[in-house]
């Protein structure tokens, strides 16, 4: 679909190129038709196209000090280990009172351990807190106590992260699990064998004793071999609130979630002493341990949700496009690299005066997002429409040949503009063949849609393997955690298609510094190399079949001085909404 912007190039272009794009007798104030305002900083005017001096105030905001920016921490990579509570213990106690000197037992259960949860909030824009922190513990159960009082239930942790975060479970290490899948076998394996259970005797001939011995509180004043004869009851089964949710967890978080979704539960508490009275044993001299919680590493990924993403070589001018078309304070500089981490900036469709720049509609998808589903998976959604105010654009550091082979800062910065709805190319004209920059940029971003894609598959394959055979999982567990939640999520439309779910993206390019002499003949060569494109002459840049080539656009701007950026902006909307 075409940007929304004038198709006439004629009501920018005078501004840099006028020998390319003669007038024709066409009125210069007829020219700024397609411009409906102006925008603040800048110098398109509504009744003159012509370029004015920029103003101070714009020329030390586009072209600042290297040291005028402001930068936040910034990490998009975390590793974290959950530690959810374990369960506090059971009491055996009984009865004391005046006149009731041996009372029934009255041993309080132990509360529950707290559970971890996770939550994509608006206002976290980064994961370098958790990065720094590594671990995230909830509060264990505390231990039952007599006159059947129970222990306190664990704290929950709620781990706020940024809306664009995915989640990957690295490993989990259930001890719980573990030894209820192991029993499960034995008693299975018995059943099968149909083999009398015979009494366990070590290798003196002693009786070995109940194997869960490990998980009774026993009364302190038995004697060990007391200990070992005790006549214990079987473990009684219980009715969980919570499942842990079935390996291997896998969420995007793609949008903000209105209830924190479980990703860690705590163990759950031990059984007072009252639990096991029975005729035979009045006097329970146990109760249970709480149960030791799991132990559950992640991955923590953020890719920002920025709906224009800006790909090009360090130095192109990236950060100045950004700083000329919203008020992002990013660092620029006459040196590569001077980006090193991604930047988000806010371009808002209004002069500032009251009166929108362009108007456009969005689609926006309504959904009950969490609202009945405890997990926060969309349902039905409908999408709407809303006048669009604003959209976002991410800079990211610069890529140059060979990126993907770990070349300057690689290529993992891509995953910032992955999801952008649309990738603006950023040329620098005065830095040799622009075709040639454009060819290369796709090359990487292709061979990084290729990784991408093979990671995918790799994580698709391990997610087929049965987790639940070796970690202990209960079957029903992964019934619980819904499918959905894993499958749906990692992969971008159009992953596994050979990078179309990147060169599928609508993408025009914006061709700076067209103040700089000699630029011209570069442009009109980029000009027409587009065109051919789009005509369907020349393949797509990445040479992806089925990539998008419709009305692909070369945009020349001034960005140090703020001319032609206006139709940068209507473009890019255009592509979003169109
Ligand atoms: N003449 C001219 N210079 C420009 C223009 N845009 C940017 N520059 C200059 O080019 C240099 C690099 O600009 P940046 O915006 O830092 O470039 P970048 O693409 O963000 O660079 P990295 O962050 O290193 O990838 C700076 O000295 C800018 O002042 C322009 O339109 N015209
Ligand atoms: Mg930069």
């Amino acid at each position: 679909m075409a940007g929304r912007c004038p198709r006439s190039p004629r009501v920018f272009l005078p501004f840099l190129y006028p020998s390319l794009f003669p007038l024709n007798g066409i009125s210069r104030p007829a020219l700024a038709a397609g411009v409906k305002g102006t925008r603040r900083n800048m110098n398109t005017s509504t009744t003159s196209p012509e370029p004015s001096a920029p103003s101070d105030d714009l020329r030390s905001r586009l072209n600042p000090d290297p040291d005028d920016y402001s930068m936040t921490n910034f990490s998009d990579k975390a590793k974290l280990s959950l530690y959810p509570g374990p369960g506090g213990h059971g009491c055996i106690s009984f009865l004391r009172e005046a006149f009731v000197p041996d009372g029934p037992p009255n041993g309080g259960d132990g509360g529950h351990g707290g559970n971890i949860y996770i939550q994509a909030v608006h206002g976290e824009t980064s994961l370098h807190k958790l990065a720094r922190k590594k671990f995230v513990r909830a509060g264990r159960g505390k231990s039952g106590m007599g006159s059947a009082r129970s222990g306190q239930r664990g704290e929950d942790v709620v781990i706020p992260v940024p809306v664009g975060t995915v989640v990957r479970e690295i490993s989990r290490d259930d001890p719980e699990a573990e030894s209820r899948f192991l029993s499960r076998r034995e008693r299975k394996r018995r059943s099968r064998e149909s083999q009398p259970v015979e009494a366990e005797v070590d290798e003196e001939g002693e009786p070995v004793g109940d194997p869960n011995l490990h998980k009774w509180v026993l009364y302190n004043g038995m004697s060990s071999s007391d200990r070992k004869r005790m006549d214990l009851p079987p473990l009684p089964s219980r009715d969980r609130l919570f499942r842990q949710p079935a390996a291997p967890i896998l969420l995007d978080l793609s949008r903000p979630t209105p209830q924190p979704i479980l990703l860690a539960v705590g163990g759950l508490g031990g059984l007072g002493n009252p639990h096991f009275a029975s005729k035979n044993t009045p006097k329970p001299l146990f109760a249970t341990r709480g149960e030791a919680a799991l132990t559950l590493e992640i991955e923590l990924e953020l890719k920002l949700l920025a709906d224009v993403g800006l790909v090009g070589l360090p130095n192109a001018g990236k950060s100045t496009l950004l700083r000329s078309i919203s008020n992002s304070r990013t660092r620029v500089g006459d040196w590569a690299f001077t980006t090193l981490q991604p930047n988000i900036g806010t371009v808002v469709l209004d002069n500032n005066k009251g009166r929108p720049m362009l108007t456009s509609y969005r689609k926006v998808a309504h959904s009950s997002y969490g609202r009945s589903d405890p997990f926060g998976r969309p349902s039905d959604t409908q999408p709407e429409v809303e006048r669009r105010t604003r959209f976002t654009i991410a800079d990211i550091p610069g890529l140059i040949e060979g990126a993907h082979l770990d070349k300057g800062l690689g290529v993992a910065f891509l995953r910032h503009v992955e999801r952008a709805g649309v990738l603006a190319f950023v040329l620098d004209l005065s830095a040799g063949n622009a075709v040639a920059a454009l060819k290369s940029l796709w090359n990487e971003v292709g061979l990084y849609a290729h990784m991408r894609e093979e990671e995918e598959r790799e994580r698709k394959r391990q997610a087929a393997i049965d987790w639940s055979a070796s970690a202990g999982t209960d079957a029903e567990d992964s019934a619980f955690w819904p499918s959905t939640m894993s499958t749906d999520l990692d992969a971008p439309a159009g992953v596994g298609q050979g990078g179309l779910h990147i060169a599928g993206k609508p993408w025009f390019v914006v061709a700076t510094k067209g103040d700089l002499p000699d630029t011209q003949e570069n442009f009109r060569e980029l000009r027409d190399y587009l065109a051919a494109i789009s005509r369907g002459e020349e393949p797509h840049p990445s040479g992806t079949e089925g990539a998008w080539t419709r009305d692909c656009a070369a945009i020349p701007v001034s960005a140090i001085n703020g001319h032609g950026v206006d139709r940068v902006v209507h473009w890019a909307v255009g592509l979003l909404d169109g």
